[in-house]
């Protein structure tokens, strides 16, 4: 079978998984790597040395003609990348969040659209074993209706520590944009349904790293008139990180122990739970994996389910609706946010 030749551009922390990930596909190729970082391409060849692929400048490797380009740069400079891909006619897979605000993010999707070209987005927490299962749990009904459910992220991360991104130490809303968004994302997903109505709080401790808020509270009610409590905070105040996502319905109650494993179904009434049993997975690779082999799918013209970039830009009226909600300090409508900011229906 023939093999995509693939672009990396971008080879920091979020890079390296990237590399590993297309080098290891079968049905792609890692043809040649971009980045303007020379610690960053030492600290890769250091930590991958069985990688072995050029690393050029960003017009020298779209000239090589590849078929795919991945975006694992910073979202500050996507709009410009994914402008400069769209012309080539390349397809992109571009890491999230997609941009920073929502304009620049329905400029990338507008420019890929109009230039016919696919955009995917690095929503990998899709392509976890506890989200597929959790997924087919809810929405095959073994819950019966859902009513309220929590979720709960609590995490020391030191931002200043070698081998991590740095902007997020001075961007705004780091916790928002850099992780809720993908617990965010996965709600929508998981549920199947989407957020009407929101009430939220972003704040920064006193004692936080972060310039802008590194912990996000919100209250979020669907249109099945579900409701969802969400708490994620960078800034706990010790290395004791906690993750819990319970979901509550009139015929189970579904628990997640952690991001990447545990999920425990428990009928109702029930006194023992049943562990839902999930193969094993390397955190964050193995996700990755599953999000790239299904967009390989979409370039090939195969049936695919892959984030899609036009999908995002729900993810970040939500997301982007926290933050206004906190803003305006008030319960929002997310239909009427999403409209004043021009999303369509
Ligand atoms: N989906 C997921 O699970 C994860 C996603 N991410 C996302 O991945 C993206 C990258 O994050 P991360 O790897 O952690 O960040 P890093 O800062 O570790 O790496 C980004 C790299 O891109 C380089 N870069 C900056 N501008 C350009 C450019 N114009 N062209 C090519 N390279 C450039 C940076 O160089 P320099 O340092 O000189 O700026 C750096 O080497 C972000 O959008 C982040 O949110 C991150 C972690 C996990
Ligand atoms: O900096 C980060 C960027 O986003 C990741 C998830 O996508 C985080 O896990 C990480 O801490």
């Amino acid at each position: 079978m023939s093999q995509l030749k693939v672009v990396l551009v971008g080879l920091g922390t979020r890079g390296r998984h990237w590399a590993r990930v297309i080098a290891e596909n079968p049905r792609a190729r890692l043809i040649a790597g971009v980045d303007p970082s020379a610690d960053s391409v030492s600290i890769l060849r250091e930590k991958l040395p069985m990688l072995d692929f050029p690393v050029l400048t960003f017009n020298e490797a779209l000239a090589l003609q590849p078929d795919l380009v991945v975006l694992s740069t910073p979202p500050s400079v996507h709009l410009e990348q994914i402008t400069a891909c769209a012309e080539r006619g390349l397809p992109v897979l571009c890491e999230k969040p997609l941009a920073l605000d929502f304009d620049t993010a329905r400029a990338c999707v507008e420019v890929a659209e109009k230039a016919g070209v696919l955009l995917g987005i690095g929503m990998n927490f899709r392509y976890l074993e506890t989200t597929r299962a959790a997924r087919e749990i809810i929405q095959g009904g073994r819950l019966g209706q859902v009513g309220f459910g929590r979720i709960n992220y609590w995490r020391y991360r030191d931002g200043k520590r070698p081998l991590l991104n740095k902007y997020p130490l001075t961007m705004e809303q780091p916790m928002l944009l850099e992780q809720s968004i993908h617990h965010l994302d996965l709600a929508r997903f998981i549920y199947g349904v989407e957020v009407k109505k929101l009430w939220a709080r972003t704040t920064n401790p006193p004692w936080s790293m972060y310039r802008s808020d590194a912990t996000v509270a919100a209250w979020l009610l669907f249109e099945n008139r579900f409701e969802l409590q969400y708490f994620g905070t960078w800034m706990g105040t010790n290395s004791k990180n906690e993750f819990q996502w319970r979901t509550d319905g009139s015929a189970g109650m579904l628990f997640q122990r952690d991001i990447f494993r545990g999920l425990e179904y428990w009928k109702a009434g029930a006194a023992e739970p049943e562990e839902i049993e999930l193969a094993p997975q390397e955190d964050f690779v193995d996700d990755t994996r599953g999000l790239f082999d299904d967009f390989l799918k979409a370039v090939r013209g195969e049936p695919s389910t892959y984030p899609s970039g036009r999908d995002h830009l729900k993810t970040m009226v939500l997301t982007l609706g926290c933050a206004e909600s906190s803003r305006q300090e008030r319960m929002i409508d997310l239909l009427e946010y999403g409209r004043q900011l021009g999303m369509e229906s």
